[in-house]
């Protein structure tokens, strides 16, 4: 029944207060203020409805995106939204859309790689969005490999221009998200050649298209690259393609804070790091690490739900069935998840100070920790990414069948999610660039330069130096193994960071009790996965095996009355959840029904087609033997 609260009995067992809880999750007071009122503005908006999105033609689907941008910046203007507010709208709005390109990367750019003059002239355009940008940095023939791009920019001294040009086919600009039919403006990135000499790949801001018409400028050739996985998804998105052909800029549009070219043709490098013009994918992975908290948890929510809702075998004379939340194998499935979502949660919180740190550092031209924020960054943003795409397929499956409909809500953040394991960096190439900062500590062992910060565990692992001659190897050689070791150090870096939260100030009744059992799942769960390497290695005995998983069910055990108050925590709507199966008041057998004949194909008792195709088929005559 509608206003019932199925759920009820579920929401009595909870052992802590789930509003302190909240606030933990959101990160404090006030983030917690504003993420409920604009998720509780969105949801009230029929104007940012989304229910809709899979019946859509691609076309339809589209220009319905623009409109709902159009429509966020204007909810945002007539509201004098703060940037804080404003990003939460966007992020609610819960569609990927050029905008996230525009504010996600093209104005980091700017500011992480342009001087103080351009980021005066560029900035406030793009804040108020009179051009709209986009982050043209991969071709069809180079995504991983950056020093591998083809464009070039040559300067020509007689004019004081760059040429950017598209030499060959493999040289189209090609994925970059907005760029197809929206973008006025990108950041594209060129090999830049001076007096005939290369000096790598730097950031050139490019006008595409006419602010009077949209039209492409001479010698732009631009559209999307079509169709991607899944209906709906991430097709409101208008990835593109890009070719040059000779277009002239000021030299003045080369983003010239790392490296800089004088109007007399000289090439000047600053003296930090040419690593820095790759400073916007850093700021975008540690972005991604905490958006992988929000879909995992997302998903988890509806599963854990469902969970308790779903009753499956079990009845004893004639009662209830049982709920499949109480099997263990429900339970050993799901609340891995449950733990996964807070640990992550809590690594992006810890990223993001890093990230904000290294920032500090470097206007100081202190780079000492830049390594560091290299590798942190790329490798929790491959195994958050890889953890959550896999999580939100588990939970689908944990739904059954329904869990394959629509509208779970699972099939449709499934196939939005899962391109965060290739896009912002693939993920076996960044674990490889974790590897790389490993194996650069190794050698350094035994010198001066001792490991500090999330490597200072490695002071205790000196008998690799002994072994220093056995990876001579050589690195790809070793290659598998080493991504392994890399994805073994990010994992320890989130279990740390986990445990340094519990060791804060925690407010709220069994709040921080609940956050030590699910710290101990996350961790103990991947103490069960990776048991070959812990006991191969002699880390435990096949006892200590043993205790960690009986230690597991009971924790299971623990989390059990807890669950579905542990995802209130996060503290979703309907709305942003988009899934009948995780609706708060779990009333939803009622809701899965009355959603299919909402289908356009039960819009007629006989379909499209009938008459054409399969009354003939019934009404044949059987002239050939009966089958
Ligand atoms: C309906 C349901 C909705 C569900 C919603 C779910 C949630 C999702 C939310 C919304 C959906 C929409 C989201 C929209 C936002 C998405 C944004 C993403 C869009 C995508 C953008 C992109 O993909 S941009 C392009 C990204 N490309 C890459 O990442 C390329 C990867 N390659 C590289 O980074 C480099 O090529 C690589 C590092 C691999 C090698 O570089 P190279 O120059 O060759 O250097 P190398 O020789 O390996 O090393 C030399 C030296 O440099 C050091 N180093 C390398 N990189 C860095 C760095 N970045 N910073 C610092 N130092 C670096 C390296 O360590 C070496 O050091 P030493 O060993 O020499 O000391
Ligand atoms: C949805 C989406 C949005 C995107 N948006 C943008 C955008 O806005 N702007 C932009 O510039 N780009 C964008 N991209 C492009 C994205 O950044 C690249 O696709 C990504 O960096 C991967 O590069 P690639 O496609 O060249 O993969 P490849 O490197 O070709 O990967 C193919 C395989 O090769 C392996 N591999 C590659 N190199 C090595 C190596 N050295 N050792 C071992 N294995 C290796 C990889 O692990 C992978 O298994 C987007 C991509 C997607 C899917």
């Amino acid at each position: 029944m509608e206003g019932v609260d199925h759920l009820a009995h579920e929401r009595n067992k909870s052992e802590f207060d789930v509003d302190a809880m909240k606030i933990v999750w959101a990160g404090s007071p006030h983030a917690f203020d504003v993420s409920d009122r604009i998720s509780k503005l969105v949801a009230s908006d029929p104007g940012f409805r989304k229910d809709n999105r899979s019946t859509l033609s691609r076309k339809e689907l589209f220009k319905n995106t623009l409109r709902k941008a159009a429509y966020a910046w204007k909810t945002i203007v007539d509201l004098r939204l703060s940037e804080e507010e404003a990003a939460k709208l966007r992020f609610y709005v819960d569609e990927p859309a050029f905008t996230d390109l525009h504010w996600g990367m093209f104005i980091p750019a700017i500011k992480g790689q342009g001087t103080e003059e351009q980021q005066q002239k560029w900035l406030p355009l793009a804040y108020k969005m009179q051009i709209i940008g986009c982050y043209a940095q991969t071709e069809l023939g180079h995504g991983s490999n950056v020093q591998g791009l083809e464009t070039t920019a040559t300067f020509d001294p007689q004019t004081d221009e760059f040429i950017i040009h598209s030499p060959t086919l493999t040289s189209s600009k090609w994925w970059p998200g907005g760029l197809g039919k929206v973008a006025t403006h990108a950041i594209a990135y060129a090999r830049l050649i001076v007096g005939g000499r290369e000096h790598g790949v730097n950031g050139f801001i490019v006008q595409l298209r006419s602010l009077e018409d949209h039209s492409p400028l001479l010698g732009i050739t631009v559209g999307d690259i079509g169709m991607k996985f899944g209906n709906g998804a991430y097709n409101t998105m208008d990835n593109g393609v890009l070719r040059f052909d000779h277009v002239r800029i000021p030299r003045n549009q080369m983003l010239m804070r790392v490296s800089q070219v004088t109007c007399e043709g000289k090439y000047k490098q600053s003296d930090v790091p040419r690593q820095l013009v790759y400073g916007t994918m850093v700021y975008v992975r540690q972005t991604i690490v905490a958006d992988a908290s929000c879909a995992l948890s997302r998903a988890v929510c509806i599963a854990t739900r469902y969970s308790a809702v779903r009753r499956q075998f079990g009845s004893q004379n004639g009662g209830p069935e049982t709920q499949v939340i109480d099997y263990k194998t429900q339970q050993s499935r799901l609340f891995p998840l449950l733990a996964s979502a807070y640990a992550f949660r809590f690594i992006g919180e810890w990223l993001k100070w890093l990230y904000a740190d290294v920032t500090q550092r470097l206007q100081a031209n202190d780079f000492s920790t830049l390594p560091e924020a290299h590798a942190c960054t790329a490798g929790l943003k491959s195994l958050t990414t890889t953890a959550t795409a896999d999580g939100i397929e588990e939970c689908r499956k944990l739904c059954g069948g329904h869990g394959y409909l629509c509208s779970s809500g699972l099939p449709e953040l499934f196939a939005v999610y899962v391109p965060a394991c290739t896009y912002e960096g693939d993920n076996t190439v960044l674990l490889l660039q974790v590897a790389r900062f490993l194996m650069k500590t190794v050698s350094q062992l035994g010198s001066s330069k001792k490991p500090v910060g999330t490597i200072a565990y490695m002071t205790r692992v000196e008998h690799l130096m002994q072994c220093r001659c056995g990876v001579q190897r050589g690195f790809a050689e070793l290659s598998v193994d080493l991504v392994e070791a890399a994805v073994a150090h990010c994992q320890l870096i989130v279990v740390s960071k986990f445990i340094e939260k519990l060791q804060q100030e925690i407010p709220g009744k069994g709040v921080k009790q609940q956050l030590e059992v699910l710290c101990n799942i996350y961790a103990l769960f991947l103490l069960h996965k990776h048991q070959g390497d812990f006991l191969s290695t002699g880390c435990i005995t096949p006892k200590h095996a043993a205790l960690a998983n009986d230690e597991l069910r009971s924790l299971y055990s623990q989390v059990r009355p807890n669950a579905i108050a542990l995802v209130d925590a996060f503290n979703y709507t309907d709305h942003y959840l988009g899934s009948i199966l995780g609706c708060y008041d779990g009333n939803v057998y009622p809701k899965l029904y009355e959603a299919a004949w909402k289908d356009p194909l039960n819009e007629s008792v006989v379909p499209d087609g009938y008459h054409q195709y399969i009354r003939p088929l019934l009404k044949q005559e059987i002239r050939t033997a009966r089958l």
